[in-house]
């Protein structure tokens, strides 16, 4: 699938990956609708990116992945701005393993919610021109991680909602694929006080660091690629691609059948 005039929702996509996914969907000929909690930073994205790509191209709104009704409102407004959705990167997420409860409702519930009303405006079967959903993991979502066990959870449950997505799409025709990328440890700001971020865990945040510095970190620019490959090849649906330093590959997961 070409990008070019293609129609694009990311949430998230102020700071660190989602904006960079966001330069990368515009670099490529798309209009953005950046959903993101926050509103003063947004504005002035949005405003340097209309600056370089083309009035019009970026529209930001203000939405909080934790509310149903800001998604459909800012989905709806997607729409009616730009005639349509062929794109929803649902990336928006966090690490707090002290608001846990927060946690599960950005990093999974966000990403369903996200995905359920993407698919109120894609799904052919409804009247929608179909296109790409790509959720954002982590490698998280494949193995456990001892000092984040409810971040943990909530990547696995991203990697395990996507798959099934994949498999319901194709079952039942609605013309989306699905996909998710699990990156390993990406410079943006996410990664600073780690520590804090642990709640209960926090005396495990040295062996997180550790391994930090043995998996090394990802540029946002190797996370981008990721999704460009997910997005533009028709053949990946219900995959989900691991991406650390050292390359990527799509993660291979035991049948049960
Ligand atoms: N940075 C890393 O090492 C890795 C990050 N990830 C995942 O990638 C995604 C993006 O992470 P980063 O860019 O690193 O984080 P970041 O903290 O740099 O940026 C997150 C963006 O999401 C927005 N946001 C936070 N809560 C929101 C909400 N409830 N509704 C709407 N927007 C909200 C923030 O305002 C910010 O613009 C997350 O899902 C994260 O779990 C996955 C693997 C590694
Ligand atoms: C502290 C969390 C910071 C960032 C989260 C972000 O999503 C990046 C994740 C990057 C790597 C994920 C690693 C997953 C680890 C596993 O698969 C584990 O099974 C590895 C085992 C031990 C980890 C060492 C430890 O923390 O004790």
């Amino acid at each position: 699938m070409a990008l070019n005039n293609k129609i694009a929702v990311v949430t998230g996509a102020v700071m660190g990956i989602g904006r960079a996914v966001t330069e990368t969907l515009l670099q490529h000929g798309a209009k953005v609708a950046l959903l993101d909690v926050n509103e003063i930073a947004g504005k002035n994205l949005t405003e340097t990116l209309n600056q370089q790509h083309g009035t019009g191209k970026a529209l930001f709104l203000k939405c909080d992945v934790q509310s149903e009704q800001e998604i459909k409102d800012t989905f709806q407004k997607t729409v009616e701005t730009f005639g349509g959705i062929d794109i929803v990167c649902n990336n928006a997420g966090i690490l707090n393993e002290e608001t846990w409860e927060k946690a599960v409702s950005t990093n999974l519930m966000g990403v369903i919610r996200g995905t359920y009303v993407g698919m109120e405006h894609m799904n052919k079967l409804t009247g929608g021109r179909g296109g790409v959903i790509i959720n954002m993991a982590s490698m998280a979502g494949i193995g456990p991680f001892p000092s984040c066990p409810v971040y943990t959870a909530t990547k696995h449950g991203v990697v395990g909602f996507t798959r099934a997505m994949g498999a319901a799409s194709e079952a039942s025709g609605y013309g989306i694929r699905f996909n998710v990328i699990c990156p390993s440890f990406v410079q943006t700001d996410f990664l600073a006080n780690i520590p804090e971020k642990l709640g209960r865990f926090s005396h495990l945040a040295d062996a997180a660091h550790k391994l930090v510095d043995t998996l090394g970190i990802l540029s946002v620019s190797e996370v981008t690629e990721c999704f460009l490959e997910l997005a533009t090849d028709e053949s990946k649906n219900g995959e989900a691609l691991v991406v650390f330093p050292k390359g990527k590959t799509y993660a291979k997961f035991p049948s049960v059948l």
